[in-house]
């Protein structure tokens, strides 16, 4: 399909922040699929990671906590018996935690349960003939497992988007695990531990990584060292690409919510937009990972060439400075040019962000064109860290494309519709010559008895 890199003929090479390539896509008929291909991706993926991943889930499913153990002291840095934290240890961090960080929390958490009770759907019954009903019925899934990061950084935020979307479902048992972190004594960190307690979870694991998910989907049975840990029915939570992969590893086993992996941005820009935000935003989302993706597009050079330049600023001063330059330099970031806001709009549909950003001078019209998203963000006042904390939308979003056929978390992550099919005898005995007729037409005869023998006589 041609250069569409920085080497492109009209694309200087002496751009600021010239670490972030250009794919130029103006002048381009692309179809859907060809626009997909041509957006920036991870090198590191899931396919890469699935090597490691399967030794890891092999080895927690053959040695249980034993594998736990190894698996802590080679990543973690820390020696543990059991990882169950103590309850105590719940307590104490709630104890301890920062009034601000609290009332964080809670404002967090308050809004996200307006959202969460919001979402839970109602039962359908649809009378589909007299006497004969069929009734679509929402439950709650039994009991889940909670995935909550903490390798670069911790995230008591993700502790909140993950339980209450579940406890919003009526989901009766809860399980968090998170990375032990080697200066707090094995445990996860007293933030993530003390957000558990206020949202009154108080089982919680000590493990990190890939063998958190193994431990979740195929459970551990009890050991010497303490009790065991019963599987779960649906995983869900965000975490780097061991994490990612692991999900898309166990899921058959388990449901999963999506693979909400290393973090991406993309921001939609036209010459409305404000250089300073946007440079800011792509730096935001960049400092998560080194394999988190910032993505600009935009129809308007002068604007690409600003943001360049805020990067020049920006990128130097903040505390990541280092992460966010690999994020930026890497395979998955990119500006990306564009002939006018039409062709922007379809290639954030064919690319599927994590978050999109709409920043153009009609942002609400723009985003209503866009049908693939894992969440979108209107207007230079919806930055994507207020959907991280505290907007009460979900920050656990599909990533590398996977918005294309999955959601974010939300309530029916938690619970299936289960299909509940009631008909009298008067009803059947009126539908029973179209089930004998199809079943002899499937070569399945005793379906259509099966009906028929009520009747008989
Ligand atoms: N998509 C979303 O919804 C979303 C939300 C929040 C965070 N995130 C992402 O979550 C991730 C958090 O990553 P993190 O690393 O800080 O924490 P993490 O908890 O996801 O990962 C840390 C664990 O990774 C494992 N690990 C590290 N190196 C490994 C290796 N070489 N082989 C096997 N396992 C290894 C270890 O077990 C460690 O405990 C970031 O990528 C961030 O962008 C995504
Ligand atoms: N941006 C992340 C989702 O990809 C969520 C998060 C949590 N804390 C900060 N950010
Ligand atoms: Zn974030």
């Amino acid at each position: 399909m041609g250069n569409v890199t920085s080497s492109t003929p009209d694309v200087p090479s002496d751009l600021p922040f010239s670490a972030l390539r250009t794919i130029d896509l103006r002048g381009r008929e692309l179809s859907p699929a060809e626009l997909k291909a041509a957006m920036p991706r991870a090198e590191t993926t899931t396919d890469v990671a699935a090597d490691i991943v399967t030794a890891i889930i092999d080895d927690v499913r053959a040695r249980g906590f034993g594998a736990l153990a190894e698996l802590a002291s080679k990543f973690d840095g820390v020696e543990q018996v059991h990882p169950l934290v103590p309850r105590q240890a719940l307590r104490d961090a709630l104890d301890g935690l920062d009034p601000e960080v609290r009332a964080g929390l809670e404002e967090s958490i308050r809004r996200a349960r307006l959202f969460a009770q919001a979402q839970r759907p109602d039962d359908v019954g649809v009378g589909i003939a007299d006497g004969a009903t069929v009734t679509q019925r929402w439950v709650p899934v039994r009991r889940v497992g909670l995935y909550v990061p903490g390798g670069l950084a911790v995230y008591p935020s993700s502790v909140v988007m993950n339980v209450v979307p579940a406890q919003a479902a009526g989901v009766a048992s809860l399980a968090l695990a998170s990375p032990p972190q080697k200066e707090f004594g094995g445990l996860p960190h007293p933030t993530i531990l003390a957000a558990a307690e206020l949202l009154g979870i108080d089982e919680v694991y000590a493990v990190g990584g890939a063998q958190a998910i193994a431990a979740f989907a195929y459970g551990i049975p009890a050991s010497a060292g303490g009790p065991a840990l019963e599987p779960v029915d649906v995983v869900t939570g965000p975490g780097n690409v061991f994490v990612a992969t692991a999900k898309r590893l166990v899921k058959g086993v388990v449901g999963i919510d999506a693979e909400a992996g290393p973090t991406e941005i993309a921001v939609l820009a036209d010459s409305s937009a404000d250089p300073k935000l946007v440079a800011a935003d792509l730096i935001s989302q960049a400092e998560h990972d080194p394999n988190a993706a910032s993505v600009l597009v935009t129809d308007s050079p002068e604007l690409a060439v600003a943001v360049r330049a805020e990067l020049d600023v920006q990128v130097p001063a903040t505390k990541h400075s280092e992460r966010v330059r690999t994020a930026l330099s890497g395979q998955q970031s990119a500006v990306v040019l564009v002939d006018n806001l039409d062709a922007g709009i379809a290639v954030c549909n064919a690319y599927g962000a994590e978050h999109l950003e709409v920043q153009t001078s009609d942002a609400p019209a723009a985003a209503a064109r866009i049908s693939n998203a894992g969440a979108i963000f209107v207007g230079s006042y919806s930055p994507v860290s207020l959907g991280d904390y505290c907007s009460g939308s979900n920050h656990v979003l599909p990533t590398a494309g996977t918005a294309a056929f999955s959601s974010g978390l939300n309530v029916t992550t938690f619970m299936r519709a289960i299909q509940v099919i009631d008909y009298s005898r008067e009803a059947l005995r009126e539908v029973s010559g179209h089930v004998v007729a199809l079943s002899r037409a499937e070569d399945l005869p005793a379906h259509g008895e099966a009906v028929s023998i009520r009747f008989a006589g």
